[in-house]
């Protein structure tokens, strides 16, 4: 069953709110696709236009090259995962799973049911808690058999609104691992909402990235972890967060970030994109591309003083401070750091990723043309 889903142009406001503005993308036929964003950016009603729950103002939605937007939402066969299942608390296992396959719409008989819900049930790896009730389920198992109720219908589209956020982190890492695998099974075109950038980048072959009801980027993970289009994506993904440096671009296409200390030579690659009459450019360095000692070791080292030392198991994050900014680095957590300590950095400019006019990354692979459609992303 080919399910390829095309959204254009499509906006939807509640009032005077605009949730969606001119959102253009495609899903393609069995692909993992992650809309990822923060709290408010609009995902839930992005997927509730594609279920048809909502009717867009503007824009049209095809699935395979059909126009759907006038599809009832109980004939797109498309399923919907919430984090919330609502399942049938005094029922079994199976009869919750197998609840779908009784409904008026497909009154499935009793030999293809079995052999739906056990074949679903051995999937998610709770064939052997089919005859228990949901009741004396772990929050992990309930979720999983909400899940199963979605897979029965062998729908064209799954759309999984943050299935598994309030599960442990344990469980959260397991089931990633789990989803993934699951789809490839099921060879079924999922769209997966998040706001956790891990699963995003773990489980999308494609990800949508939306803040305030648009696009800032689409793209594989690998596009939107080393090629972020903006500083918005580029704080998204990472953690602790990349740190952002605001530079001077000096006559001979050199920056310069601190006063006292030299920035190491600039590739010509970027030198090449560098625009001297617009002078100032920002420079983002992820944690881990920042050295750190305690003595002053060449002329690109900046003294900076300890702010705070978080340790998180090998790792720890060290935050110091330079002119009253704050510059977040990983460093091996045995070091013992003390507030207000002298440290030195030195920013390894070959890993750096720079942000021009409109906070554009000047090695984006991502354009729009005027209409907001996607016309090259590599
Ligand atoms: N039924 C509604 N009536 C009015 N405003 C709404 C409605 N649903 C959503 N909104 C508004 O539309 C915007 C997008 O909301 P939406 O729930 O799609 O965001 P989200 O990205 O899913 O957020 P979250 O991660 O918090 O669930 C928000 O400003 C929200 O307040």
């Amino acid at each position: 069953m080919v399910a390829d889903i095309t959204l254009k142009s499509i906006s939807k406001k509640f009032k005077n709110n605009t949730a969606l503005a001119n959102i253009n993308l495609t899903v393609r036929d069995k692909e993992f696709f992650v809309i990822f964003g923060p709290a408010g950016a609009g995902k839930t009603t992005l997927l509730n236009v594609i279920a048809g729950l909502y009717l867009p103002e503007y824009g049209n939605l095809y699935l395979n090259g059909v126009y759907f937007n006038y599809v009832e939402p109980e004939d797109r066969n498309i399923a919907m995962v919430f984090e919330d299942y609502a399942l049938y608390p005094h029922f079994t296992v199976f009869e919750n799973i197998a609840s779908p396959l009784k409904s008026p719409k497909y009154k499935e008989s009793k030999a293809v049911i079995e052999k739906e819900v056990t074949r679903v049930a051995r999937i998610l790896k709770i064939d052997h808690l089919l005859e228990r009730n949901i009741s004396e389920l772990s929050n992990g198992q309930r979720q999983r058999v909400g899940l199963g109720r979605a897979l029965v219908r062998t729908p064209n589209v799954f759309l999984m609104d943050e299935p598994i956020t309030h599960l442990d982190a344990k469980l959260r890492h397991q089931m990633r691992a789990e989803l993934k695998e699951m789809q490839k099974n099921l060879d079924t075109t999922t769209i997966y909402v998040t706001h956790d950038y891990l699963e995003a980048l773990s489980l999308g072959d494609e990800i949508a990235i939306l803040n305030e009801g648009k696009i800032e980027q689409i793209g594989t993970p690998d596009d939107i972890y080393f090629y972020p289009h903006n500083e918005f994506v580029a704080s998204s993904f990472g953690e602790p967060e990349i740190n952002f440096f605001d530079a001077l671009v000096t006559d001979d296409k050199q920056l310069s970030i601190f006063e006292e200390a030299k920035i190491q030579d600039i590739p010509d690659i970027v030198k090449n994109k560098l625009d001297t009459s617009a002078r100032s450019i920002r420079v983002g360095i992820r944690p881990k591309d920042i050295k750190y000692s305690f003595v002053k070791e060449n002329d690109y080292s900046v003294e900076c003083s300890v702010y705070s030392f978080e340790p998180l198991g090998a790792k720890a994050v060290l935050t110091v401070e330079k002119n009253g900014n704050q510059i977040r680095l990983v460093v091996p957590s045995i070091l013992q750091m003390d507030m207000d300590q002298h440290v030195y950095i030195e920013l390894d400019i070959n890993k750096a990723m720079f942000f021009g006019p409109e906070k554009i990354n000047l090695f984006s692979k991502f354009l729009k043309d005027a209409k907001g459609e996607v016309i090259w992303q590599s």
